[in-house]
């Protein structure tokens, strides 16, 4: 018999307790989503409010050539200015692409006990998550998605605890990936007229965590949001959309205190991949480069699967704008924090924006 949600304690239950999730109420073929659901109208996403960007792919495999500077040119141009960009030539098969997104449908597809085992608390590992919405017990209205989150240890943590049916392609994807992140920060740091070793740059780049994301087919996209507009924490983002399409990202405007920014479609391209700068090198760069929000409507038709990698500075690192770049500006736009204590921050708020630099900027 399918479930009542007449009080939202059962509705928590349902979906967060017992590990159903967002899949399994939208299994039950309501033709409403529950009231939880249902986004404050400021924050519901208008399908025609936007338009595609239209910026084309980056080949990266011009870095290793003739053209590298104007390659690199284009990385910093995006960089500074929307934070997002599509990159082609990449270094990760076009196969294994595929075969993501079709490990992240079989994951999500599996009876929910079978995905409950991963629930926070009850995983074999702490480092494995199943979760739903963002953080459910804080959430006024719940976003309508579910993800595995999967942090990388080793090779061999990986192998016996990530889930049997992603955990050999997402495996190889963040190693494939990991050569064209540092290619990526290597490139935007240069580009700041600062050198790193190579410990340092290991200690930006030492933390990895792959997510599968899922959001199921939704019968009032129109009212709902897959996420609400955030920025990521890390230090840059690769993420694998499918083609259905649905993330947009805010053009960033000065004085912007009314949030009145456009939104761009970040389009599915066969084959690319989306990168995005995360606030860890908002705050390296002193805000030169671009954290940037982003935000993903849900679809009433298709059910939509993405796949993020990102690339995190170890937990015990110390994070601050880059002393040669303070230099240049003449003032810190941020204090120094530790990245463990901007990640309790981050994951310990509701989605809200770029607020969550506030937590490291200096007014
Ligand atoms: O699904 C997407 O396209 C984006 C997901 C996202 O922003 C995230 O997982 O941080
Ligand atoms: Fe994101």
């Amino acid at each position: 018999m399918a479930p009542s949600f007449n009080s939202s304690n059962s509705l928590y239950d349902f979906v967060v307790r017992e590990g159903n999730g967002v899949k399994g109420v939208a299994d039950l073929g309501l033709s409403e989503v529950p009231e939880r659901y249902i986004q404050p109208p400021q924050e519901r996403i208008k399908k025609h409010d936007s338009r595609p960007c239209d910026a084309p792919p980056i080949d990266l495999s011009k870095l290793n050539g003739a053209e590298h500077e104007k390659v690199v040119d284009e990385i910093v141009r995006a960089a500074e200015t929307l934070g997002f960009f599509q990159v082609v030539n990449h270094g990760v098969p076009l196969q294994l692409l595929e075969s993501l997104k079709d490990a992240a449908h079989t994951f999500f597809n599996l009876p929910a006990e079978k995905k409950a085992v991963y629930r926070a608390g009850v995983s074999p590992s702490p480092m494995i998550k199943l979760g739903t919405s963002f953080v459910p017990e804080k959430e006024k209205a719940w976003e309508w998605k579910d993800y595995i989150s999967m942090v990388y240890s080793s090779d061999e943590d990986a192998l016996q605890y990530w889930p049997n049916q992603c955990k050999e392609v997402a495996l190889e994807y963040l190693k494939l990936s990991s050569k064209m992140v540092r290619d990526i920060v290597e490139a935007l740091i240069g580009k700041l007229g600062v050198e790193l070793d190579d410990s340092k740059m290991e200690a930006l780049l030492g933390m990895k965590m792959v997510n599968m994301n899922y959001y199921p087919a939704c019968p009032n996209p129109e009212l709902t949001v897959g996420v609400g507009r955030h920025s990521d924490m890390g230090t840059i983002t690769v993420l694998l959309q499918d083609g259905i399409g649905g993330l947009y990202v805010k053009v960033e405007e000065e004085n912007d205190d009314a949030g009145k920014g456009e939104w761009l479609e970040i389009p599915p391209i066969p084959g690319a991949l989306v990168i995005n700068i995360g606030d860890t090198l908002q705050i390296l760069s002193n805000g030169k480069y671009k954290s940037a929000e982003h935000r993903v409507r849900a679809t009433s038709n298709h059910s939509r699967v993405s796949v993020p990698v990102f690339t995190l500075p170890i937990a015990t690192e110390r994070i601050g704008p880059l002393p040669e770049v303070v230099k240049k500006d003449g003032l810190a736009r941020y204090r120094e924090v530790v990245l463990q204590d901007y990640m309790n921050n981050f994951f310990g708020n509701v989605h809200a924006g770029k607020k969550s630099l506030d937590f490291a900027r200096i007014n």
